[in-house]
């Protein structure tokens, strides 16, 4: 495929989308209707794709338009590509650029590329951290792996990754990341994968792993376990008793075969009160997502009021019935993948007050300015 019919492409996709169909099922549409389209091909939709969905605004005011050819044109006209090249008019590819669509300044929370309502909560939970944070939630993030500490040092791994073709550097946040510079593609098929030598996992979901106070011997539950990204990483870290649990057990499917491949023991359990009570339980709650819009654009766009209540409500609900499981003198880790104070020290300060027992050792947040997602993690410990 030229690059007109690659923009022709990511303007159907991105059409579906605007009607409110998910951005992977309107991919997956266009590639099973273009046999035509390469591996490469696909790979540049998608990105042009998620690029307009991470850039919804700016792109939209940058191709002087709401729909799916002005985000296309707003993204490209970002990225300083010619546009002539790729709106040529030809058969394959959209019309020419008209005078009327010329590009228009993105002002205020469109220049952040947030609706407008999340503005005011996503100034007071950053700061001064808060338009440097913005930028970067923009942009794509970065791919980044957790070496199986258990199995090989990060040196090793790096050396076997390079081996294949996978170039990767240590990255700042966590002992155990590195973040892919080059060859990102074939990690799927590498060796180190199916080893279990390494797994993908964003650099401050180890670092707050990394913060826990585990050590061997303890019994631990992953309450909201979800793929077990995070079990996992606790199970590198100590020689623990660990159960998992989600409200959804399919999400924690393949958890199982991965625990047998990074060479843990995991019970999964849809009734972890059975086993209470536990030395540490770690709630990763659902959240609004805030801090992985990079990876998830959509979720941004989708986000309400009235959702967010619901969240927050889930959430100190969790937080109850996961603090009722802690040993007496054990631990409470609360995590969001969330930037919003109404999520996070809110939600921790409610819990607080209605918990007397308890109290708050470390808060902590994290976000792309250190070269992960952003999170929050507040660490609470029973009195005894
Ligand atoms: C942020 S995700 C967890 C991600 C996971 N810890 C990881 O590292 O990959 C939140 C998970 O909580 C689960 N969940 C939602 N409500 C829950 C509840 N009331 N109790 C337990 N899990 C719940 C969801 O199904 C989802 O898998």
């Amino acid at each position: 495929m030229q690059a007109p019919g690659r923009a022709a492409a990511a303007t159907e996709v991105l059409d579906r989308v605007l009607a409110g169909e998910p951005a992977e099922k309107a991919l997956t549409a266009w590639a099973r209707g273009a046999r035509y389209a390469g591996s490469k091909d696909r790979a540049a939709v998608r990105d042009l794709v998620y690029d307009a969905l991470r850039q919804r605004r700016s792109a939209a005011a940058l191709g002087g338009g709401e729909d799916g050819r002005a985000l296309v044109l707003g993204v490209l006209r970002a990225r300083g590509e010619p546009e002539d090249s790729w709106f040529d008019g030809s058969a394959h590819g959209p019309a020419r650029v008209r005078p009327d669509e010329a590009p228009r300044a993105a002002v205020g929370a469109a220049a952040f590329d947030i609706p407008d309502w999340l503005e005011p909560p996503l100034r007071a939970a950053l700061g001064e951290d808060f338009e440097a944070t913005m930028q970067l939630m923009r942009e794509r993030a970065p791919v980044i792996l957790r070496v199986n500490l258990a199995k090989i040092s990060r040196a090793g791994a790096a050396a076997a990754l390079a081996d294949e073709g996978i170039v990767t550097a240590p990255h700042p946040l966590a002992e155990a990341a590195l973040q892919v510079t080059q060859g990102a593609s074939r990690l799927r098929q590498a060796r180190a994968f199916a080893e279990g030598l390494a797994e993908l996992q964003d650099a401050a979901s180890q670092a707050v792993i990394a913060a826990l106070p585990l050590t061997d011997g303890m019994r631990v539950l992953d309450h909201c376990a979800g793929g077990g990204g995070k079990t996992l990483a606790m199970a590198a870290r100590a020689d623990l008793r660990l159960w998992a649990h989600d409200a959804q057990p399919r999400r924690m499917e393949d958890l199982k075969i991965r625990a047998a491949r990074a060479g843990v023991r995991v019970t999964l359990t849809a009734r972890p009160e059975e086993a209470a009570p536990f030395d540490l339980v770690l709630t990763d709650v659902p959240c609004s997502g805030s801090g992985s819009w990079r990876r998830d654009p959509e979720g941004k766009w989708r986000l309400t009021p009235a959702r967010l209540d619901e969240l927050t409500a889930i959430q100190s609900a969790i937080l109850e019935r996961a603090a009722a499981m802690v040993a007496p003198g054990g631990w409470l880790a609360y995590a969001t993948c969330s930037f919003l104070r109404e999520e996070n020290e809110a939600r921790v300060q409610a819990f607080l007050s209605r918990s007397p027992r308890w109290e708050t050792v470390l808060t902590r947040r994290y976000g792309p300015l250190e070269g992960g997602d952003g999170f929050f993690l507040a660490l609470l410990r029973h009195s005894g």
